[in-house]
């Protein structure tokens, strides 16, 4: 194994002590590095690039040369796995993820197969080796897969949505179809993040974009049970979660056996630190959109923010990915504050 000149985003997770706080920025590869764009326009679209693995590694390296982030994370997307399963997604330009076709019957989720994840995702796991060997130890690599929920939300609605309403009342008309497919999405990811994890990938994040759409009973039901079993069976590397807007079950992510738990801008820092408990490292939370302001509301903010979470036990991170209008090198004053920041 390759050792890490720059390890303090894995001894941050492991709960150790630490001189300060990893910094990192979810999306942080693609959208807002002029040399992301110009790599993409001479592509025919963004799967190409995914799919496409010694640009998915440049890409997944851009931010660590542009923005001197403690970590990277591999390039790829969370609906890799619904592909790999058997239903394809196209990405629409400046619309998003769509599925042709989508899930409705029991027959759509007998034809959902777990069989071959591994072979059939293969370009990612190569593009985490090609990334291992030409980030040559600088930092870590964080691997990443959506949650079941949140894949299960796109795979029913067939696109983003802002209700949800679906995959929503599947949860009420046909659960035990809900589970079906639920537990499909779980194994196949439990195959893909392990294939992550032997190809490279020092850390994994579980995405649970969606998890604010639920309220707490079904979101303990239908979400957290299968996130559970991926944390459960990965004790290879550390582990992260993050549900967006899920605040009733803050205390639940205390006790899941993760690592580290990811909280958006609206999860008060001290009330959630009660809640989840001290055993877990947090991650986040900045509003992406202070980044839209001067240079000193963001050298305020996030100094405020460091202050707030304490000295240890904090992984600094906005609370969602870097909208893809904002000025880099504003996200890189952010970076550069953490990293200068005194406790
Ligand atoms: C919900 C979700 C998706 N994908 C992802 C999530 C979970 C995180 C979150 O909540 O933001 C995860 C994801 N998608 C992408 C990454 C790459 C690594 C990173 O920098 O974090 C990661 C970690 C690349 C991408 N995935 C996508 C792009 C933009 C595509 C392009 O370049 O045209 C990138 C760089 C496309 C995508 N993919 C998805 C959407 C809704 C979209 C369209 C809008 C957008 O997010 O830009 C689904």
């Amino acid at each position: 194994m390759q050792t890490l000149q720059n390890d303090l985003l894995l001894r941050t997770a492991r709960g150790e002590q630490t001189e300060r706080a990893p910094v990192w920025t979810m999306r942080q590869a693609g959208r807002i590095l002029p040399e992301y764009r110009a790599l993409r326009a001479k592509l025919s679209g963004f799967i190409e690039l995914v799919t496409t693995p010694h640009l998915a590694a440049e890409v997944t390296i851009q931010p660590v040369d542009r923005l001197g982030v403690d970590a990277a994370i591999i390039f790829s997307d969370i609906l890799v796995i619904p592909e790999a399963m058997g239903l394809p997604y196209e990405m629409v330009e400046k619309v998003g993820p769509r599925f042709p076709q989508t899930i409705k019957t029991e027959s759509d989720v007998k034809k959902m197969t777990t069989d071959g994840i591994e072979e059939k995702l293969s370009y990612v796991m190569e593009a985490i080796s090609i990334t291992k060997k030409e980030l040559n130890g600088r930092v870590p690599l964080i691997g990443f897969a959506g949650a079941p929920f949140t894949l299960f939300c796109y795979m029913i609605e067939g696109k983003g949505s802002k209700t949800f309403s679906k995959p929503r009342s599947l949860l009420y008309e046909n659960p035990k179809l809900a589970h079906q497919l639920l537990q499909k999405i779980t194994d196949s990811t439990i195959i893909y993040l392990k294939a992550q994890i032997k190809a490279g990938a020092d850390i994994v994040q579980v995405f649970d974009s969606w998890a604010g759409v639920l309220g707490l009973e079904q979101y303990r039901e239908f979400s957290l049970k299968y996130t559970q079993q991926i944390v459960d069976a990965i004790d290879e590397v550390p582990t992260i979660v993050f549900g967006k807007d899920q605040h009733a079950a803050r205390a639940d992510f205390g006790k899941l056996n993760c690592n580290v738990v990811g909280m958006d801008w609206t999860m008060p820092i001290e009330e959630s630190r009660k809640l989840i408990g001290n055993d877990k490292v947090l991650q986040g939370n900045l509003d992406p959109c202070v980044l839209y302001g001067s240079y000193d509301l963001i050298e305020s903010e996030t100094k405020k923010m460091l202050s707030s979470f304490g000295k240890g036990k904090h992984i600094a991170n906005l609370g969602h990915g870097v909208y893809p209008d904002l000025d880099f090198h504003k996200v890189k004053h952010f970076i550069d504050t953490v990293k200068a920041w005194k406790y």
